[in-house]
């Protein structure tokens, strides 16, 4: 695994969009696997600014979220779609439909975690999946416990990402209980991984994750697996590295 040390957020997220854009120039056609959270938004800002210098070209790429909230539509704006569009699809010129999310108003759990699984393999695969972490260690959903051997499913929501996560809604209760997202298995077939991580509060399941034992208690640990993962991380998600 490489990592990156950056000095804060800002100068964590130019260096992983440095990353991102060099995929993308490389291959103009990849396939991009991309995450939501507070993490990457800034990653995403430094795209869109560097498209409009007219220095990244979307026109051929696709993309594949990893995760989606069951039961919210496009127009929830807590939607992970609704969180795409405004964070990167509509500030670029990424074709509306080469890009995809798990549909989270489809009812039927096993019709759209086949379908969405069928799709990334249409693609011929992830080519670089963007990730980032949670407090538990989750990767996009992937909870503690959950096997290894997932590919595209339906989870029920811990209560600590549901807590997580309730600053983005009125309250707790209205959090989704349930989550589409790529498994553990989906993850690990991207040919490349880049993971971001910023703040004190990540330092401690950064050093379990990356440092530690691995682990389906801790999800983000089998990336130890992987044989091409960046993690790019600020200065206060890596003070934990050495104790
Ligand atoms: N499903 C997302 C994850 O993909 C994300 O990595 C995590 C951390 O989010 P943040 O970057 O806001 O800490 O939160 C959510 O639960």
């Amino acid at each position: 695994m490489r990592i990156y040390k950056a000095k804060d957020y800002a100068d964590m997220s130019r260096k992983a969009a440095n990353i991102v854009s060099a995929q993308v120039i490389m291959k103009p056609n990849c396939v991009l696997g991309l995450a939501t959270g507070s993490t990457p938004i800034g990653l995403y800002k430094q795209l869109v600014e560097w498209f409009r210098k007219g220095d990244l070209d979307f026109s051929e790429v696709m993309t594949v979220n990893l995760d989606e909230y069951k039961g919210l539509s496009r127009e929830n704006e807590q939607s992970y779609y609704y969180f795409m569009h405004q964070n990167l699809f509509d500030h670029v010129n990424i074709p509306v439909e080469n890009t995809h999310l798990p549909n989270g108003m489809e009812p039927d759990s096993e019709k759209e975690c086949r379908r969405y699984t069928e799709l990334i393999q249409s693609l011929g695969g992830v080519d670089l999946q963007l990730l980032g972490i949670g407090h538990n260690g989750h990767i996009g959903f992937n909870e503690p416990g959950e096997s290894f051997d997932k590919q595209v499913h339906c989870v029920n929501l811990t209560e600590s990402t549901i807590e997580a996560n309730k600053r983005f809604f009125a309250s707790a209760e209205d959090v989704p209980k349930q989550a589409y997202t790529m498994g553990i298995k989906t993850i690990m077939q991207a040919k490349k991984i880049l993971i971001v991580a910023s703040g004190e509060d990540k330092a401690e399941i950064v050093q379990k994750a990356f440092f530690g034992p691995i682990t389906p208690q801790v999800p983000a640990s089998v990336l130890q697996l992987h044989n091409d993962v960046t993690l790019v991380a600020d200065e206060a998600a890596l003070s934990k590295l050495s104790e």
